[in-house]
C-alpha cells in the first residue's frame, strides 16, 4: 500500500459516527460509583471495619460468591470510603489490595507488603522468614491500622498456607500496629485445605455475596448502560437479553457488562446506528468461543487428547459416545505420536473434570444387565476447539487422523 491510498485508511472508519459515549466504563477496569443490591454486604463490611477507625483490630473476614458477584468491586468501594473517613478523622488506616492471582507465592506477598512500608526487599533470595520479619518492623514503626485485602485468595493457599498463619499472629508481636485480613474466594470449599487454627482465625466473619439474578443484573447494566452508550442506540430487547444470559450463567455481572460492550462492537463494525437483539446472541456466541479456546489452549497434554478423540468421533458421526468408545480413539492417537496411554480410569477422571469445566456433558446411562455406562456429548463449538487443539505442537502430527471404529454395542 502506498501512502496515498494509506491516507484515507482511519479517515473512513472515522467517518461513521460512534455509538458508544464511554466504551471504557463496561471493562471490567472501570469502577463504578454505586453498586446496586449489594446494601446488605457493603453494610455488613462496613459494620466489621469501622473498629479501625476507633484504633481497634477489625475482625478478619471471609468473602464468599461466584465469580462477577461483586465481590472485588465492594471490597474496593468500602476499603476507598475507609481510608476516606480515617483521614478526615486524622486515625492512621490504610487497605492494601493484593490480587494473589498476580502475586501468588508467600515470598512476592510478604515482599509487597513489606515494599508498601518503604522496605526495600530484593524480588527473590532471602529468606520468607526475614521478609516477614521487615514487614513486621516496617508496620510496627507507628500506631496504625492495616487492612491486607487477598483477592483470590484460594490462589495462595494453593502453595501453602504458612503465611496466611503467620499474618492471622502477627498482632500477637506488634505493639503499635494492629493487621487484619479480608480474604477474598470465589472457591467456597478453599478453607478445607487450610490449617484448622488459620480456617478459624480467617473466617472469623463470613460475608456472602449471592448470584444477581436476571431483574437486579437489568438495573446494573441500565445504570452502566447511560454512561457507556449514547441515547436511544439500544434496541428494547439488549438489556433483557444480555441480562437473561448472564443470569443462565450463574448471575455473573462481568459477564453481562462484557455482552453489553461486544454487542455495541458488533453493531459498530457493521456500521448499525442502533445494537439490535442479534448483536447480543453473537456476541454471547464470541464470548463463550473465547472462554473455550483458553480453557482449551491451557488443558494438560492428556485432556486435550481425550477431547481430539471424542471430536473425531462427532466427526464420524456418533454424536453420543460411551467411554469405552472414547478410549479406543484416544489409545490410537497416543499409539500414533508416541504418548504414553493412560488407564480408562484415568481417562474416565480426565473426562470428569472437561465436564467440570463445561467443555463436554456426561450422563449416566443405564445399559440394562450390561450395567451402566457414561454417554458424552460435546458442549463446544466443534471447528473453533479443533483449531486450538491442532495448534499444539504436540497435536499437530495427529490432524486428519483417522480413527478406527470398532463398532460397540448401542442401544
Ligand atoms: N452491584 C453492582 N453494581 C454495578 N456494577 C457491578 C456490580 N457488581 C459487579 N459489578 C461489575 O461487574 C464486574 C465484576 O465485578 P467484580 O470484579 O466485583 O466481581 P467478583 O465477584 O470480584 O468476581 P471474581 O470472583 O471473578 O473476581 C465489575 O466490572 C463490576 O464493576
Amino acid at each position: 500500500m502506498n501512502n496515498k491510498s494509506l491516507d484515507g485508511l482511519f479517515k473512513k472508519l472515522l467517518e461513521g459516527e460512534s455509538i458508544f459515549k464511554n466504551k471504557e466504563v463496561l471493562r471490567p477496569s472501570y469502577t463504578p460509583d454505586s453498586l446496586l443490591h449489594r446494601d446488605e454486604q457493603i453494610n455488613n463490611l462496613a459494620t466489621i471495619l469501622v473498629s479501625a477507625l476507633r484504633g481497634h483490630t477489625p475482625s478478619n473476614i471471609l468473602i464468599y460468591g461466584k465469580t462477577g458477584t461483586g465481590k472485588t468491586a465492594s471490597t474496593r468501594h468500602v476499603g476507598i470510603e475507609l481510608e476516606r473517613m480515617s483521614e478526615n478523622l486524622n486515625v492512621s488506616c490504610s487497605v492494601l489490595y493484593i490480587n494473589c492471582e498476580v502475586i501468588d507465592t508467600q515470598y512476592r506477598l510478604l515482599a509487597n507488603l513489606a515494599r508498601h512500608f518503604g522496605e526495600d526487599i530484593p524480588m527473590t533470595g532471602w529468606p520468607t522468614d526475614q521478609v516477614f520479619t521487615k514487614f513486621k518492623e516496617a508496620v510496627n514503626s507507628k500506631e496504625q491500622v492495616v487492612i491486607i485485602v487477598l483477592d483470590e485468595i484460594d490462589k495462595l493457599v494453593k502453595k501453602g498456607d504458612d503465611v496466611l498463619y503467620n499474618l492471622s499472629r502477627i498482632n500477637i508481636e506488634l505493639t503499635r500496629a494492629k493487621v487484619s485480613m479480608i480474604g477474598v474466594s470465589n472457591d467456597l470449599k478453599f478453607t478445607e485445605f487450610l490449617d484448622p487454627r488459620v480456617k478459624s482465625s480467617l473466617g472469623e466473619e463470613e460475608i456472602i455475596f449471592p448470584p444477581y439474578d436476571a431483574e437486579q443484573i437489568s438495573d446494573i447494566l441500565r445504570e452502566r448502560a447511560e454512561i457507556a452508550y449514547k441515547g436511544d442506540v439500544l434496541d428494547s430487547m439488549v438489556i433483557p437479553l444480555c441480562s437473561a444470559f448472564a443470569a443462565q450463567e450463574h448471575g455473573d455481572a462481568r459477564r453481562a457488562l462484557d455482552l453489553l460492550r461486544v454487542a455495541g462492537e458488533l453493531a459498530e463494525r457493521e456500521n448499525k446506528p442502533k445494537v439490535e437483539e442479534d448483536h447480543v446472541r453473537s456476541a454471547q456466541e464470541r464470548i463463550e468461543i473465547d472462554r473455550v479456546v483458553e480453557v482449551v489452549r491451557t488443558l494438560p497434554t492428556q485432556s486435550k487428547l481425550v477431547l481430539y478423540s471424542i471430536i473425531l468421533l462427532r466427526k464420524n458421526g456418533y454424536h453420543n459416545v460411551t467411554t469405552g468408545e472414547v478410549y479406543n480413539v484416544y489409545r490410537q492417537l497416543c499409539h500414533n505420536i508416541d504418548m504414553d496411554i493412560l488407564t480408562q480410569r484415568r481417562v474416565t477422571d480426565l473426562m470428569s473434570e472437561l465436564d467440570m469445566l463445561g467443555i463436554l456433558n456426561a450422563v449416566v446411562v443405564s445399559k440394562g444387565r450390561y450395567g451402566r455406562t457414561k454417554e458424552i456429548s460435546l458442549s463446544v463449538p466443534i471447528d473453533s476447539t479443533l483449531d486450538v487443539l491442532l495448534d499444539d505442537y504436540r497435536l499437530k502430527p495427529l490432524s486428519g487422523f483417522k480413527p478406527v471404529i470398532t463398532s460397540q454395542m448401542r442401544l
